[in-house]
């Protein structure tokens, strides 16, 4: 039998304890504020900023969307960032990835305020993250979000085989920072690995991050594995997909997450877990 990992249903829980910390935190005079930048028109980037939003003001928070054209410079954008990183109503300053091409990705993730970095994708956090640094720091939200839903499903990676593949910033490097802290014995294939199928076969917590639909199939899987897709593919008719073929891997996977449903609403439940996580740890200080 396969577990179904409910991640709408884990979000929901972490969405109603982010309420109960929001409302503390507006007793004491702080409401917490998230701003997310858009630049451009990217259709897909336009609805999750707007689901982002529309969370956030459910949830009792201060939510400014700042759409900019997509001819915007670099030296646009680095001084809205100063502007925000100044401003006491904001605590998560969220810039949303795609960029366009003029735009030096890694130097605007440099000049957000690593106290305001909500993504956790500042070279101090990721920093924090690798040395598995004591105190308060965020953590890119996706892979926070996978561990929180391992743990809801008391799924416990101490000791496991976890394999992800993927290696990016967003999500592949930090999901192998945070199973490899969890005591994980972590792998990370991508692109250029050799035998893929046959490494994804060795995990017992396969994460796949590619961006290909259908990648990995049942055949891929240890018996009994926790699969985590966090995949947001298109199929030939257009239909949301994720990276797993979820049907094959129906009776072989121990637990596996849906797409929609799995990773996606944790990753926004969590991003505003981290906004409330800002606001508070500004307020200590710390
Ligand atoms: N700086 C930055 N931070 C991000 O966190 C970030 C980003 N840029 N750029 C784009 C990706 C993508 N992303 C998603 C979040 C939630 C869903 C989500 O809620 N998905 C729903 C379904 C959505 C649908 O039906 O289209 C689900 O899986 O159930 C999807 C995608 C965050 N991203």
């Amino acid at each position: 039998m396969t577990t179904l990992i409910d991640g709408k249903a884990v979000a929901k829980k972490v969405n109603q304890a982010t309420q109960v910390e929001v409302a503390k935190l507006v007793e004491r005079g702080i409401q917490p504020g998230i701003v997310v930048i858009i630049v451009g028109a990217d259709p897909a980037s336009q609805i999750y900023v707007r689901n982002k939003n529309r969370k956030a003001e459910k949830l009792g928070m201060h939510s400014i969307v700042r759409e900019l054209p997509e001819t915007t410079t670099q030296a646009e954008l680095l001084s809205i960032i100063a502007e925000y990183n100044v401003d006491p109503s904001i605590h998560g300053i969220l810039v949303q990835s795609p960029l366009p091409k003029q735009i030096n990705e890694p130097l605007i993730t440099l000049a957000i305020d690593p106290r305001k970095d909500v993504d956790g994708f500042h070279p101090t956090n990721i920093g924090k993250l690798l040395t598995n640094f004591p105190g308060h720091y965020p953590v890119a939200n996706t892979p926070r979000g996978i561990m929180t839903m391992l743990a809801a499903y008391d799924i416990d990676p101490a000791g496991k085989t976890a394999v992800v593949i993927g290696r990016s910033t967003i999500v592949g490097k930090p999901m192998a920072a945070l199973l490899t802290n969890a005591n994980a014995t972590v792998t990370i294939a991508h692109s250029r690995t050799k035998d893929l199928k046959a490494v994804a076969r060795t995990a017992d917590i396969l994460v796949v991050a590619t961006g290909i639909a259908h990648l990995i199939t049942g055949a891929d899987l240890k018996p009994g594995a926790t699969v985590i897709d966090v995949g947001m593919d298109r199929d030939a008719n257009g239909k949301l997909v994720g990276d797993v073929d979820f049907d094959s891997a129906q009776g072989i996977a121990g637990a596996i997450t849906p797409v929609p449903g799995g990773v996606g609403p944790m990753t926004i439940a969590t991003l505003m877990q981290t906004t409330v996580e800002l606001a508070k740890w500004s307020d200590l200080g710390e």
